[in-house]
């Protein structure tokens, strides 16, 4: 710890305030800059490639860096990206008018979970979430700052959960109370890229009580006290921008853990975690950023609600049959800004004045907008979204079109708008004319004809003249010395001098009247809020509306028909984005059909022959079909999926410091617990991981769990052919195999798929087409044979061993189904425990 006497008064002071925000970076305004001082000095030097200079401190030289202020956002929003937080630190005090060092205090602390306006990436959302950790689980509340939006779950304490729930919603910092499970913490800590925050206020700010209206459970409730401290504290003010909270419940969508919805690239890529190449850039034709938003919210929440689904089918339906309507969509919503974020800086009271003209232009075209789902009646109910029209005509015509960002220089409002502004600004507006007639006058008078008239904050009006010139004026003018620059001499008059006070005094006034009047009318614009959230969710929904019409209708779509059964009827189905990126060769479409007895579809065939296209192709179909989309193919009749579970490519997570086998493993063990006869499972290649035989049994193993206790439905692709026997003995389960052409050991894949399985590998065929070298070819194609002998003659190919319930298994099942729960007293329910046990312990009856 440093002893602060010792250093200069600037940096005592400095340290005063960094003592109290040990965790932050601060950014401490001097002037025109903010500096950084100490070790933040060095952090931020090396991250923001800032010179690292010093300073004198007074007991010693102080690391310093700076960086201007009007470039500071750029800067924060690198140090946050990376993980730090960063203290603003501003002078409180005119440094003309400061006794002494000027005051200085921290107004925001801006951290990865509430970073605002230094975003410039409108698509992207910023999640923080707080936590309480009760016995058996934990209340998880989500807050979207750039919104307000406020989200609640209760969630288990298992790994998978707590990553699906942060990860899955794009939290970047996660603030936890006092007493916290360390076990849990370690988890969220081993996530990487999260920042943990604590919060030792538990105290509900009774200003936040009314956002849990809805909710009476006190396990959110302490999450979202420990969440709201923590914004109070880092925003320094009231966060008067939260939204209600809403329950999440989870049932109410599909399923889908984090590596499911990693693994098929929904939002963002598995490799440079962009959102290019995603389902969401690829469906993302909104115009608007809050209709992209809204689009990744339904992507990453498909829906179980086949009202709602048809809904949405019902709204890309109608937009197709009507294309002029869609065209006049488009047009009129380019006129539509991000209403959702726009209402937020309202609430917050970090509008400006630009942002009001956005909500002007907004207001503007959404009556037509509106208009033109008319004839929807699937979406009726935009046509009851108030416009806002009242105030949009409190707002049109006030404000100046080339109004500027900030309130601090005036220029706001239009002429007309508040007399008393008028009046105050003619006086300003004739005190410059005042000024340019003396500017004028005095030339004349003086003869010097580049003589000027300026202003500046510390000295006022002055008459500046050029060094050159100076020998020219005489004393008779009654020019006053008041500063002398390099190459200049500046001067004043007592007639200026007089003058000065009324112009400057009127420019203030005016300057300050228009903040007022800026205030007052953010103040009566909040008051449409609730309306204006309506408004702003409603065009959100007819932007994603009219996304998913562009794409369904550009690309041949079709509509999905859902049923209550769990057959899959897909005819000439394409993977969609792979469809539209392929260029030269022509995408094969190919049909899915499982019937409901059907449940697993063995897919074999050569590597690169197509298999985890058509397993991603199906999870994509299912999800746009859910997510309300019309889908890539000529037909498709499909259930509805409750959970999608993914076992697909190599996700590798060398972040966690699992092994490839390992992370496989926890994969396939989450969708065989948590699968249902209603779930979609896609299990690419499971076992490639460990040895031929290990991996064949645990595939097996796998398949048969599905088949007899889960009746998901599962796609699985192998290269263990072995596997393909299972077919002949289990009802459930189908081959079909990729086709490939081979000739002269060149192989060419057909990318169709067709009945039965497949009668070899082709392994050293799509080797060669990797140009190995010759002799790795050859020597492989030797070995290969002498394998195969071996296995002919040997045991190698072992019989498949198809392992029928023993009967003890079926006695338990056979009376567990028989069993009417309701009609047993408790007794009689212990009688029926007490049997069984003895039956296990038997080991059947027989
Ligand atoms: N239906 C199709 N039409 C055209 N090209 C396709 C089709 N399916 C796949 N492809 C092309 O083949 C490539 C390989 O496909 P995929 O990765 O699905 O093969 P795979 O059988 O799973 O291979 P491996 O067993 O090695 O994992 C794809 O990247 C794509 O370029």
């Amino acid at each position: 710890m440093r002893n602060i006497e010792q250093y200069t008064p600037m940096i005592k002071q400095y340290l005063e305030v960094k003592n109290k925000l040990s965790d932050a970076i601060v950014f401490y305004r001097l002037g025109d800059f903010y500096e950084m001082f100490f070790e933040d000095a060095q952090i931020a030097s090396a991250q923001l490639d800032l010179v690292l200079t010093a300073r004198n401190g007074g007991v010693e030289k102080v690391p310093m860096c700076g960086i201007p202020h009007h470039a500071a956002s750029g800067y924060i929003q690198r140090l946050v990206q990376k993980g730090y937080k960063v203290a603003i630190v501003e002078q409180m005090e005119n440094p003309a008018d400061a006794k002494g060092i000027v005051k200085r205090d921290v107004i925001k602390i801006v951290t990865p979970g509430t970073i605002m306006d230094e975003i410039n990436d409108a698509k992207a959302t910023v999640t923080i979430a707080g936590m309480y950790d009760f016995q058996y689980g934990l209340a998880v509340v989500l807050c979207e700052m750039t919104t307000g939006e406020m989200r609640a779950q209760i969630i288990n304490k298992q790994a998978a959960s707590i990553q699906k729930v942060l990860l899955g919603n794009g939290v970047k910092e996660v603030v936890l109370p006092k007493h916290f499970d360390k076990k849990v913490e370690k988890r969220i800590a081993d996530l990487q890229m999260i920042t943990i925050s604590h919060m030792e206020n538990e105290e509900l700010n009774p200003a936040y009580q009314h956002l849990l209206a809805a909710l009476n459970d006190e396990r959110i409730t302490k999450a979202f006290i420990t969440l709201t401290n923590y914004l109070e504290d880092t925003q320094k003010r009231n966060v008067s921008h939260l939204m209600s909270v809403e329950l999440v419940k989870e049932d109410d969508y599909v399923q889908m853990d984090f590596a499911t919805k990693a693994n098929l690239e929904l939002t963002q890529t598995l490799r440079s975690n962009s959102r290019s190449q995603t389902l969401w850039s690829f469906l993302d034709h909104c115009q608007s950023a809050m209709g992209s938003r809204l689009l990744r919210k339904w992507i990453e929440y498909p829906l179980l609600d086949v009202q709602e689904i048809n809904r949405r089918l019902d709204g890309i339906a109608f937009l197709n049959e009507n294309f002029i309507t869609k065209d006049e969509l488009r047009e009129q919503m380019k006129q539509v800004y991000d209403l959702e974020r726009l209402c937020a800086r309202v609430a917050y009271g970090s509008a400006n004045p630009r942002n009001l003209l956005q909500i002007i232009k907004t207001l503007k075209a959404a009556p037509q907008i509106i208009a033109l789902f008319v004839g929807c009646d699937a979406y009726q109910a935009f046509q009851q979204v108030d416009a806002c029209e009242e105030l949009l005509k409190l707002l049109d015509g006030a404000i100046v079109e080339d109004a500027p960002i900030s309130i601090k220089d005036g220029g706001i409002f239009v002429t007309g708008y508040d007399t008393e502004l008028d009046e105050v600004r003619k006086i300003a507006v004739s005190g410059k004319d005042w000024i340019l007639e003396l500017e004028a006058k005095e030339r004349e008078r003086t003869g010097i004809k580049s003589l000027k008239i300026g202003y500046n904050r510390i000295y006022g009006y002055y008459i500046e003249v050029t060094k050159a010139n100076l020998d020219q004026v005489k004393e008779s003018f009654g020019y006053v010395r008041k500063q002398t620059l390099t190459n200049c001499e500046r001067f004043v008059t007592e007639e200026l001098k007089e003058r000065e006070d009324a112009i400057v005094h009127a420019q203030e006034k005016s300057v300050r009247l228009e903040q007022r009047l800026f205030l007052e009318l953010l103040e009566r614009t909040r008051a449409y809020l609730p309306k204006l959230h309506q408004l702003a969710a409603a065009l959100a929904t007819m932007d994603v509306l009219y996304a998913l019409a562009v794409i369904s209708s550009e690309n041949g779509y079709v509509r999905p028909i859902f049923h209550e059964g769990s057959a899959i009827d897909l005819e000439e189905a394409r993977h969609p984005i792979l469809e539209k990126a392929m260029k030269q060769k022509r995408y094969v479409s190919n049909d899915l059909k499982m019937e409901e007895d059907c449940n697993v579809l063995m897919i074999t065939g050569p590597n690169m022959g197509g298999k985890s296209t058509y397993m991603r192709q199906m999870a994509c179909i299912a999800i746009m079909a859910q997510i309300g989309c019309f889908v890539p193919a000529q037909k498709a009749h499909l259930p509805l999926f409750d959970k999608i579970f993914t076992r697909i490519g190599a996700s590798d997570d060398i972040m966690s410091g699992e092994s490839t086998f390992m992370v496989e493993m926890i994969e396939a063990n989450h969708a065989l617990q948590n699968a249902t006869p209603h779930s979609l499972i896609l299990f690419d290649e499971i076992g490639r991981g460990t040895s031929t035989y290990d991996g064949m049994a645990l595939a097996q193993a796998m398949i048969e769990y599905i088949c007899h206790q889960i009746h998901a439905k599962t796609l699985f692709s192998t290269h263990y052919h072995e596997l393909t026997a299972l077919a002949q003995q289990e009802t459930g389960i189908r081959n079909v195999h990729v086709e490939v052409h081979e000739e002269d050991e060149h192989v060419t894949f057909l990318y169709r798929v067709n009945e039965g399985k497949a009668d070899k590998s082709y392994g050293i065929n799509v080797a060669r087409l990797a140009k190995l070298p010759e002799g790795v070819i050859e020597r492989a194609k030797r070995l290969l044979e002498s394998y195969e002998i071996q296995e002919h003659s040997a045991t190698i190919n072992a019989p498949i061993y198809i392992e029928k319930p023993s009967l003890q298994e079926k006695q338990l099942h056979d009376r567990l189904e028989a069993v009417d729960v309701n009609q047993m007293t408790p007794m009689q329910a212990m009688q029926f425990i007490v049997e069984l046990q003895e039956l296990l312990k038997k080991g059947g009856e027989a």
